[in-house]
């Protein structure tokens, strides 16, 4: 196994340095061979194009890229689950977000890394970027400041506004998790499920589930200070004060037993074989901290091969991660020119992309592959005007 690991981290380093640093770059689109050309590219030519918008903003979608071009912006502060490892240390990731928009759903993105952590400031920095983007994909922003900075710029911004980790996360999950109860011919109304996170990805799925049909009180919330439960007196803020559950219960291991579900997105290794022992038959765990998983699949199936088990990561089979989502969801938001993603319309993309599975009886397969040619027309569809 650590020879394995060794080699990934060797090959993803080589990766990202060679043949060119970096995973992406910018193609120019036009003829550009000879001075004729050049007139029309640059000076005289680019004026017309310039006169037009001036004479009527939305020319900027005619003439500029600006309609099929996203932002992916992020402070640095809750990058994957490695924490707040500041603004360009994210930046492979973010490059790699911007790769998968290009691979995915042939969308163009730049990936902005801002060194600022004061919401109102970003807000203020990511609002001066509107007329660049046709929309604007946050990500690995931490909570609670992204649900003040997501809400802040849908008021104050005209382009569509996103929190990947938030709601691209909450869709996959849903999806998975519809395909759970369809093999398990179950009611939405008896699950019961414990998170480990509180934050940005835990809080929006539990939103996204409540909606789906799930009651309240059948969560239990969990962080680093254990379940969010009626004795709490620290690090509460007002979106994990909704998720206070009346129990003294204070650890995953004490509720584990009635939980079919465990939704992971904290930290790696939270779960041991010791805990999942515990676990109802044929439960589902989603392990989706990136890139450690909190528990590895192969510790799932020595210990209890019925279990259902999810990871973020590209190497594990059911890959429960927003990439099959945020490529995708830009593609019907631009294309529809659509500002704001409800909930309706997120649980639609969500029974659209469980609906891609085909049901078997023994199969434990919830989601598609990244690489299902069939999301790049389902997700989009889903988006009504
Ligand atoms: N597979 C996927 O598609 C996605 C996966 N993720 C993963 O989810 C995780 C969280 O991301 P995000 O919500 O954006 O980040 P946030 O910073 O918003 O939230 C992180 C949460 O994890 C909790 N946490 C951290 N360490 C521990 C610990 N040791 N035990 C219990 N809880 C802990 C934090 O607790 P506290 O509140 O007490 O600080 C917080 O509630 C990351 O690992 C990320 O990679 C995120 C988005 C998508
Ligand atoms: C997948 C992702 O967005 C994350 O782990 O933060
Ligand atoms: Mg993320």
């Amino acid at each position: 196994m650590k020879k394995i690991i060794k080699n990934l981290k060797n090959k993803s380093l080589l990766y990202h340095e060679l043949p060119k640093a970096g995973k992406i770059s910018i193609k120019v689109t036009k003829k550009l061979k000879n001075k004729k050309h050049l007139s029309l590219a640059y000076s005289p030519g680019v004026a017309e194009a310039c006169l037009k918008i001036k004479e009527k903003y939305k020319n900027i979608y005619k003439y500029t890229i600006k309609g099929n071009l996203v932002g992916i912006i992020t402070n640095g502060t809750a990058v994957l689950g490695l924490g707040n490892i500041g603004p360009a240390a994210s930046k492979p990731v973010m490059e790699g977000k911007s790769a998968l928009f290009k691979k995915f759903s042939n969308i163009d993105a730049f990936d902005i890394e801002i060194n600022e952590k004061d919401p109102d400031k970003l807000c203020n920095i990511i609002k001066s970027l509107e007329y660049t983007f046709g929309g604007i994909n946050l990500e690995d922003i931490k909570s609670p400041e992204c649900f003040f900075i997501e809400k802040k710029l849908k008021n104050i911004m005209n382009i569509p506004i996103f929190h990947d980790d938030q709601h691209g996360t909450a869709i996959v999950v849903c999806a998975a998790f519809l395909n759970w109860l369809k093999i398990r011919k179950k009611n939405i109304k008896n699950i019961k499920i414990i998170t480990s996170g509180a934050g940005a990805a835990a809080l929006a799925c539990l939103k996204l589930l409540m909606k789906l049909g799930l009651p309240k009180k059948n969560i239990y919330v969990s962080d680093t200070l254990g379940i969010i439960n009626i004795e709490r007196k620290k690090k509460l803020n007002y979106e994990k004060k909704k998720f206070i559950k009346n129990t003294k219960k204070k650890e995953i291991k004490d509720v584990i037993y009635k939980t079919e579900i465990f939704l992971g997105l904290s930290v790696g290794k939270i779960l041991n074989s010791e805990i999942i022992k515990k676990m109802p038959l044929k439960s589902l765990i989603f392990a989706l901290a990136n890139p450690i998983p909190e528990i590895f699949p192969e510790e799932v199936k020595k210990t209890r091969k019925d279990i259902f088990i999810c990871t973020g990561r590209s190497d594990y089979k059911n890959q429960v991660n927003n990439l099959l989502c945020f490529p995708y969801i830009f593609k019907g938001i631009l294309n529809k020119k659509k500002k704001n993603i409800n909930n309706k319309i997120k649980i639609n993309i969500s029974f659209a992309i469980s609906n891609i599975i085909k049901i078997k009886k023994k199969s434990k397969k919830l989601v598609p592959s990244p690489f299902n040619k069939k999301l790049i027309s389902v997700i989009p569809n889903s988006i009504y005007k």
